[in-house]
Parts: C-alpha cells; structure tokens; sequence
C-alpha cells in the first residue's frame, strides 16, 4: 500500500487559546484531489494551514508523506497557493518572475537558474495559459490572471502535492476553465491535491472526495455534495454544507 500524503490525526487547533478545530482526522492518498467546503469562518483555512504547519496544533498530529511534520524538511515537495495573497501587491514583477520564484525551493538560491528551472518555468506558464503574459507586470494582470500566475508558480516548483486556498475565488470564467485544465494535467501527471473551495464551478468533476468543516469537526468525508435547492440553479454551483440541517440526500452523488 502506498504511504499517505497526508495524514492529520485527532488534531485540534485554535487562535489564542479558541478552539476553531478538534479532534480531526483526515487522510489524503496519492493522485487523489480532496476539496475542503464548509461556511466562512468554518475553519477550511485553518485546516490547511496546520497541514502545512503555519499554525501550531494544539493537539494531535500530522504527517506529510510519511514523516511527521516537525520532522518533514522536503518542502519542495509541496505547492502552496494561499488565500487572495494578490501577487502584484506593489511588487513591480513580472509574471516570469514570479512563476521563476516557485522554483527556488528546487535549486537554492545561490545557483542560477538551469535549463530545468527554465523549462519548469515554461510549462507552468503554459498549463495557466499565461505563457504569451511572461513578460508583463503583473500589477498589469486582471484578478484571475494574478491568481493564475501563483498557481503557475506553484506548478513550477514540480511539487507531488499541491495545497490551494480558494484557487478560484473572484476568478473570471476563463481562468477557471485555464485552472482547471491545469488541476487535470497534474492530476493525470500523479499529482495530489488538497483544496478548498466555495464554489467548485469547472473543477467539480475534478474533485474526487469531498469534506465537509463544520462547527470544529469534520461531517462528511465522501462524494462531493450535489448543490440542492435553489443551489441547484443553473449558474449557481454553491455548495452548503450545514452538515446537520440538511436532508441526507443532499450528499448522495
Ligand atoms: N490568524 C488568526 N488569528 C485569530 N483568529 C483567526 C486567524 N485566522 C483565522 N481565525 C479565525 O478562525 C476561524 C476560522 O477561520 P478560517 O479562515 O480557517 O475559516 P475559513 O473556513 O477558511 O473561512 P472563509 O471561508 O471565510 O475563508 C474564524 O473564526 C477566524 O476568525
């Protein structure tokens, strides 16, 4: 059996001293793509971010492709997008830069990027469909562009797992369908993904297993919710994930 990629087990984590979440336990294999839902201020966030140990747990453990994370130093092997970060932010880069700088985790700083690094480069511009952007500021970028252009940078790094906060949050339709293509590539390329999402939009059939955070725990762990109601609407792919409130058959596929 193939060891897991992530494995949280009976975690709790909280803000000084106010528990968001406890007791969770989540395990995401390889070439799976999990979407994190739930309300605002559910805690998806959180969640990740003590995946990747950007906030302390205040109980329980974590362990990343095997290692337990206090341990785990190969962060190469990790792409993070995080929430709305905004990669123009007074920054005067250009897209190229950016996507260039997913790369350091790969080759140090010190050395000079190689033909592997320009090459890594390249095709994660492509997979966005940003490669005719390059050479831009990316202030000159639209919102979805910008986005566009982290995950590139994540990409470029050649991670075997990709972390994303609301890839697709405020994110125009044709970089919905870009990111989605490119959620597909590295899928198809033995890529795992662990995302959250309010709306899932083109990248529902993506999706292979869903869950569900809510009030500090996790309630579903399974197929992906089928928007119900007026979510059912054409145009509105909101999921709501009031685990207890609901019908059970919202969770059937
Ligand atoms: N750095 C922080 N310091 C203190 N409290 C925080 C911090 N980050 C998040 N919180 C709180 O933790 C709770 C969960 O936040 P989190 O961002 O994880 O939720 P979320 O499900 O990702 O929300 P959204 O869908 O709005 O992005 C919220 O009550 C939030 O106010």
């Amino acid at each position: 059996m193939t060891e897991p990629v992530i494995q949280v087990a009976h975690a709790a984590v909280g803000y000084d001293g106010r528990a968001v979440l406890r007791d969770i336990s989540l395990t995401v294999t390889a070439g799976e793509v999990v979407a994190v839902l739930g309300a605002n201020g559910s805690g998806k966030s959180t969640l990740i971010r003590a995946v990747l140990g950007l906030v302390p747990l205040g109980a329980g453990s974590v362990t990343l492709f095997g290692t337990p994370q206090r341990r785990f130093r190969q962060w190469h092997r990790i792409g993070y997008v995080p929430q709305r970060l905004g990669a123009g932010s007074g920054v005067p880069a250009t897209v190229g830069e950016v996507v260039a700088s997913g790369r350091l985790a790969r080759r140090g700083v010190l050395r000079p990027p190689g033909r592997a690094d320009r090459e890594a480069v390249a095709a994660a511009l492509r997979a966005v469909g940003l490669a005719d952007r390059a050479g831009d500021p990316v202030a000159t970028l639209s919102g979805g562009q910008q986005q566009r252009t982290l995950i590139a940078r994540a990409l470029a790094g050649r991670p075997e797992l990709l972390v994303l906060d609301e890839p697709t949050a405020g994110v125009d339709a044709a970089s919905q369908e870009a990111f989605a293509t490119a959620l597909r590539d590295f899928r198809d390329g033995g890529g795992t993904v662990l995302l959250v999402a309010h709306e899932l939009g083109p990248l529902r059939p993506l999706i292979s297993r869903a869950v569900v955070v809510h009030q500090g725990g996790i309630c579903h762990d399974g197929a992906v919710p089928e928007p119900a109601g007026h979510h059912a609407e054409p145009g509105h792919d909101h999921v709501h994930p009031h685990c207890d409130e609901e019908p059970a058959g919202l969770w059937s596929m």
